[in-house]
C-alpha cells in the first residue's frame, strides 16, 4: 500500500509527523515506512491553487494507492463541537465565477461549465469513498472551499441558500478534483476548529482541532498499516 497523507500546513499534521518518526521507518524527508505501508507526506501549502499544483505533480510521479487530506475547517452547523471530526463527501467550488452587480454566479450558472462535466456529479465533487481499505466511523458533511474566508452575513447567507453547506475550507476541492481526475481512491478528513461567523481569532480552538485531527489520523493510518 503507497499511501499519500497531505496538509496544507505543517501545523495541522506536526503529531501524526511525530508519531511517524518514533513509529516507522524513515526513507527520506518526506517517505516513511509503517508495516507493509509506504507513506509520503506532502504539505501542499494554503489554498486551492497551491493544493492543485502540489498534487497534480505528486499524483503524477508518486501514483500513491490512496490520498488522505487532513485539516482543520470552518463550521456552518453550531450543534457540532469545536474538535469534532467529519469526512467529506461532497464539495463545491463557492466563489469560483463572476459578479453581475450584487449577485454571485458560480461558472456553472454562467455557462462556463455544464453540470456532470467529468469530474463532476452534477455542480459537486463527490467522493463516493470507494475503493478505501477502511473508512472510519464519522459524520459526512458537505463542503465548500473557498479563496476568501466567509466573514460577513451576507457571504455567509449567501453560501447556505446556494450549497447547503456543513464545513467551510481553503483546498478541499482542489483535493478531491485531483484525486478524482487522477482516479485515486481519497479521503478528506477535517477537523472543526471555528464556526463560520463574522472574524473572531479568539473564539478558534486551534490547538484542539489538531489534536483529535491527528489522533484520528493517527488512529486511520494504523489501520491501513495492519496495527489495529
Ligand atoms: O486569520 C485568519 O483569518 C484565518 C482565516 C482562515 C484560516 C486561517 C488559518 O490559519 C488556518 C488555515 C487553514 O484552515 C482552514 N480553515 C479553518 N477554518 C476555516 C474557515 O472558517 N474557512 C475556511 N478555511 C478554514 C483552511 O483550509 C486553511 O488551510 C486563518
Amino acid at each position: 500500500m503507497k499511501l499519500l497523507v497531505t496538509a496544507a500546513t505543517i501545523l495541522e499534521i506536526k503529531p501524526f509527523i511525530t508519531f511517524l518518526d518514533h513509529q516507522s521507518q524513515r526513507i527520506s524527508d518526506t517517505q516513511y515506512r509503517l508495516a507493509n505501508c509506504y507513506i509520503d507526506v506532502l504539505i501542499a501549502g494554503i489554498g486551492m491553487m497551491h493544493t492543485a499544483f502540489s498534487l497534480g505533480t505528486h499524483l503524477a510521479v508518486r501514483k500513491p494507492d490512496m490520498a488522505l487530506q487532513a485539516g482543520i475547517a470552518g463550521s456552518f452547523r453550531r450543534e457540532w463541537q469545536l474538535g469534532s471530526l467529519v469526512m467529506v463527501d461532497r464539495e463545491y467550488l463557492a466563489d469560483l465565477g463572476a459578479e453581475d452587480n450584487d449577485q454571485f454566479k458560480d461558472l456553472f450558472d454562467i455557462n462556463l461549465w455544464q453540470p456532470s462535466q467529468p469530474p463532476f456529479t452534477g455542480t459537486a465533487l463527490v467522493n463516493t469513498f470507494a475503493g478505501l481499505p477502511c473508512l472510519p466511523e464519522l459524520p459526512r458533511a458537505t463542503s465548500v472551499s473557498v479563496n476568501l474566508v466567509s466573514g460577513s452575513a451576507q457571504t455567509i447567507t449567501r453560501l447556505e441558500t446556494r450549497y447547503m453547506p456543513d464545513v467551510e475550507s481553503m483546498e478541499g476541492a482542489a483535493f478531491h478534483y485531483a484525486c478524482l481526475t487522477s482516479g485515486i481512491p481519497f479521503l478528506q478528513l477535517r477537523s472543526i476548529s471555528n464556526y463560520v461567523e463574522i472574524r473572531d481569532k479568539s473564539k478558534w480552538k486551534i490547538p484542539l482541532a489538531i489534536k483529535t485531527l491527528n489522533d484520528e489520523l493517527i488512529s486511520i493510518v494504523q489501520t491501513i498499516a495492519g496495527l489495529s
